[in-house]
């Protein structure tokens, strides 16, 4: 929300009045924001979350030596996945000297220095105490703009979530069918429009299997807790079906693609891939060498919001092909972050573009 009276920054509130001089505030813009994991979670959550980030919040804690082994298994992650609108967060400055502060400043800059974050604005913050938190949304402003050039496609959906219960409050006509969880990666979304979900659902008859898209109807967009009557690119939306809500049950279509019917990538069982491997291991504390990627070897690929294993049917310097256990629905040119494991974790290791 924003002030019509009072400048940015002190304009911006989350209340519904300017806490500054009482006036009614305006709704300037929606913004949704993806929790990256903690340490002992797979970097599969943070990387299915990147494909759909417009742009990245990098956290970095002034009262510790920075960066720590996750600081910068995010950051490779966020240079290797291509995300540029980066704002770093220096936290928690209300434990620190003015001293400790400056150093732990001259670190970041050190650390960041020729990675896609290299000229992002530090901005110095106390999350606990409310330190700076405006100047922090304005610059959020600036570096991470509405996503508009991408409305004028057809709408294409990654899918993060799916239910079989619409939200909590939900009218009774609202109550119809599953309901899909995500960002519009592309095009704009109305209630009414026809969809189809790629690859869809999995049947097998006479031991024979294959995957038959799913076709339906939009019957509700929420942002948040906003029914809307168009959907734009940015931020996550839940999207009202017509489905049996089976189909939808327990997160079941996950890293899925929706869309206009006829637009969707193609689905694919294997692909080749371009490699882009990493000099070294990130995020481990004996940084090892990363060997080249070897025939039957088993890897985690993540494109989209999707998760995936796949082994490596055969493999050259700079390109392998793989088999899928899941198949997904992905374009040639299409982003692959490539996890291997390395002590009974997986580790991202690179990326691979989508050949054919
Ligand atoms: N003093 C101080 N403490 C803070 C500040 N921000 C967060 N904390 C504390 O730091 C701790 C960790 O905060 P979280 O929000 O859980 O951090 P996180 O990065 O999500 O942690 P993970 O679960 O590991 O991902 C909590 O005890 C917070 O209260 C700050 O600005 N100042």
């Amino acid at each position: 929300m924003k002030c019509p009276k009072c400048p940015a920054p002190q304009g911006y509130t989350v209340e519904k009045t300017c806490p500054n001089c009482g006036e009614k505030t305006e709704e300037h813009r929606t913004v949704s924001f993806v929790d990256a994991p903690g340490h002992e979670t797979l970097m599969a959550t943070m990387l299915s979350g990147a494909a759909i980030m417009d742009g990245a919040v990098l956290v970095i804690a002034a009262n510790e030596e920075c960066p720590q082994p996750q600081t910068k298994e995010h950051l490779m992650a966020l240079d290797i996945i291509g995300i540029k609108n980066i704002v770093i967060v220096q936290n928690k400055i209300d434990l620190v000297s003015r001293e400790k502060l400056v150093e732990n400043y001259h670190q970041i800059k050190e650390f960041v220095k020729g990675t896609v974050a290299e000229n992002a604005p530090v901005i110095p913050i106390s999350a606990q105490q409310n330190i700076n938190i405006d100047i922090l949304i304005d610059a959020l402003e600036t570096q991470i703009p509405t996503p508009l050039h991408k409305a004028g496609k057809p709408a294409s959906m990654l899918i993060a979530r799916s239910f079989d219960i619409n939200r909590p409050g939900a009218s009774i006509d609202e109550i119809l069918g599953g309901v899909i969880g995500g960002t519009l990666t592309e095009g704009v979304l109305h209630p009414g429009d026809e969809l189809e979900i790629r690859p869809g659902i999995k049947i097998t008859t006479e031991g024979s299997t294959k995957w038959v898209p799913i076709l339906t109807t939009v019957s509700s967009i929420y942002a948040g807790a906003t029914k809307v009557e168009e959907a734009t690119p940015g931020g996550l939306l839940a999207v009202g079906t017509y489905l049996d809500p089976t189909l939808t049950k327990g997160d079941s279509l996950t890293g899925q693609i929706a869309g206009i019917p006829g637009t969707l990538p193609e689905t694919r069982h294997q692909f080749v891939m371009e490699l882009h491997l990493l000099e070294r291991v990130v995020g481990v504390t004996k940084e090892e060498k990363i060997n080249e990627i070897k025939t039957s070897e088993p890897l985690m690929l993540n494109i989209g919001t999707a998760t995936t294993v796949g082994v490596v049917t055969s493999a050259r310097k700079n390109e392998a092909q793989v088999a899928l256990k899941r198949p997904i629905s992905a374009a040639v040119g299409a982003m692959v972050a490539i996890s291997r494991r390395i002590d009974s974790r997986w580790r991202l290791i690179g990326v691979g573009v989508i050949k054919s």
